[in-house]
């Protein structure tokens, strides 16, 4: 069904931490990997070195070859697509040029594309017409897998056989995925939690404690599943690694990006230095979140706190304190 065999090769399409990390999973699972990086210096560095500045102190395999030539993948059996969710377009685009459509390709980015509003497994479909789309997301930081960490996640494709077979593909005993028909859900989860972690983490930067976290997460969650069932994702998706679980990683921890940047726009500092230079990927998506929250008619007043703090709208206390004078409600 997936054309997949045991001895076909993994192509990992993006040279940053989550590419780096899936190709090691990908190893991890007896695969030969095809590592693609944009960047001439990490596919240098990896051939004379075996590592790269993104996975710090790890040692990749020689299953793992490098290279920066897209025509280079053509003997790839099933891709990996590991780089930002607003670049995600132009370098499926750009594989579509170089290689002939038809083989799987799993996105591993987490967030909507701004300028139309779609999930990423629907821009894989529109830029590489003719290659079945899959999404891998769930609670897993780069670095964790690097070191060898038990982590699991969900793969989801429409087709339950290929998710099936990819799920099988890649998953080794610290590696676990789930599969499932679900990739809208898989999808909204991954997006969502991202803008989430950014609330998260301005509460606690600004100091108001854990109960605080709880209350927030427990409401973005709330947020997230009514977001959620607009687009027909189900329950127990949402409910799964790939939502609740990511929600409950990214929340919880500085190791996230998202909540790091949020952190530090509670602690006070500008947001175009907030990130530090690092990718926060739900700043690029709360907008758009919030904009098709508001064309669907769900209410998502985090998430829309977020976006309104990410364009310079409102600061973050006037934000909070907008979120805590909302009118008193049934929970659901
Ligand atoms: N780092 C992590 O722990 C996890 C990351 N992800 C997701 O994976 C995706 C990628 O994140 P990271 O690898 O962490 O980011 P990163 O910032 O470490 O790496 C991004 C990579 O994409 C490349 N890239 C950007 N635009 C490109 C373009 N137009 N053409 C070619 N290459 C381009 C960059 O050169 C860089 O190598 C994000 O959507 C993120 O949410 C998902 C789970 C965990
Ligand atoms: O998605 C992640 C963990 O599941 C990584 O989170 P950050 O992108 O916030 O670092």
């Amino acid at each position: 069904m997936s054309g997949l065999t045991a001895s076909s090769v993994i192509g990992i399409v993006g040279g940053g931490a989550y590419g780096t990390a899936l190709a090691l999973a990908a190893a991890r699972a007896g695969r030969e990997v095809l590592f693609w990086a944009r960047d001439a210096a990490i596919v240098t560095a990896i051939r004379e070195t075996r590592q790269t500045p993104h996975l710090p102190g790890v040692i990749l395999p020689e299953a793992i070859s490098a290279t920066s030539s897209l025509a280079a993948l053509s003997a790839v059996g099933a891709f990996v697509v590991a780089v930002p969710t607003q670049s995600l377009r132009q370098v499926c685009e750009g594989l579509a040029q170089a290689l002939s459509a038809g083989r799987p390709v799993i996105s591993a980015a987490k967030g909507i594309e701004q300028a139309t509003g779609l999930f990423t497994t629907q821009v894989i479909a529109q830029a590489w017409p003719g290659s079945p789309a899959a999404i891998l997301s769930g609670p897993s930081f780069a670095a964790d897998i690097g070191r060898g960490l038990p982590t699991a996640v969900t793969l989801a494709a429409q087709d339950a056989n290929l998710a099936r077979a990819l799920a099988e593909a890649l998953s080794s005993s610290a590696f676990r995925i789930y599969h499932s028909a679900d990739p809208r859900g898989v999808e909204v989860g991954g997006a969502a939690k991202n803008v989430l972690a950014i609330a998260a983490g301005i509460a606690i930067g600004l100091g108001y404690g854990e109960s605080a976290r709880a209350a927030l997460v427990a409401r973005g969650f709330s947020e997230l599943r009514r977001f959620g069932e607009v687009f027909g994702a189900q329950g127990e998706t949402l409910m799964g690694l790939s939502g609740l679980g990511d929600v409950v990683l990214s929340c919880a921890s500085p190791q996230s990006r998202n909540f790091a940047f949020g952190l530090a726009l509670g602690q006070g500092r500008p947001i175009a230095d907030a990130s530090g230079g690092k990718l926060a990927e739900g700043a690029f998506t709360a907008s758009v979140l919030a904009r098709i929250a508001r064309e669907h008619k769900v209410e998502m007043p985090i998430a829309d706190a977020v976006a309104a703090i990410i364009a310079g709208e409102i600061g973050v206390r006037e934000a909070v304190a907008g979120l805590l004078a909302r009118p008193i409600r049934a929970e659901n």
